[in-house]
């Protein structure tokens, strides 16, 4: 751990005997792998989604969050990613953290208890306030998007 780390409070649910806690497999990865703590192998046939529980919960200080985000070896090789990528885990949030898979891919999928998942980065979170005006100021892009500055 650095000196200037921020400590993240994590606590193990009953679901998640046996299981490692998360970890990052390098030592500069910004995500921690998540495992999933499914009681018996869970198969996801292809189109099908469902929430992964990790057996995990935690505190993190205010102005962070954390990312649930999909693993691309997965996505690549299985076609398993997470649907609602990024997942956000609000500061606030004590529950369990699960993780939302669905199978993008042709052939059915198990995911058995202990396998890496998806993976959680934590992130800083401004302290904002949204002020309502009648005008915003002005910029060369105005309303323009959607591709609006060509194809290439
Ligand atoms: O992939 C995810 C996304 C969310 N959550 C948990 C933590 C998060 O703090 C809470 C709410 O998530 P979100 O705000 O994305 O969902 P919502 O549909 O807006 O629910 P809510 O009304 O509870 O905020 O659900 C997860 O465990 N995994
Ligand atoms: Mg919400």
């Amino acid at each position: 751990m650095s000196t200037n780390a921020i400590s993240v409070e994590i606590k193990t649910l009953p679901n998640h005997e046996g299981l490692e806690l998360p970890r990052k497999m390098s030592a500069q990865a910004s995500g921690y792998d998540l495992y999933a703590a499914v009681e018996e192998p869970m198969v996801l046939q292809p189109g099908e989604r469902a929430l992964v529980p990790t057996g995990l919960a935690l505190a993190m200080p205010a102005g962070l969050e954390a990312q649930i985000r999909p693993r691309s070896g997965l996505a690549f090789k299985h076609g398993i990613t997470c649907l609602n990528t990024p997942g956000t885990i609000d500061a606030d949030y004590r529950g369990e953290i699960k993780v939302l898979l669905i199978n993008l891919g042709q052939e059915a999928f198990a995911i058995a208890r202990g396998e890496r998942i998806a993976q959680m980065v934590f992130q800083l979170v401004p302290d904002t306030d949204l002020v309502q005006v009648q005008e915003l100021s002005e910029t060369v892009r105005g309303a323009g998007g959607f591709g609006h500055t060509g194809t290439k």
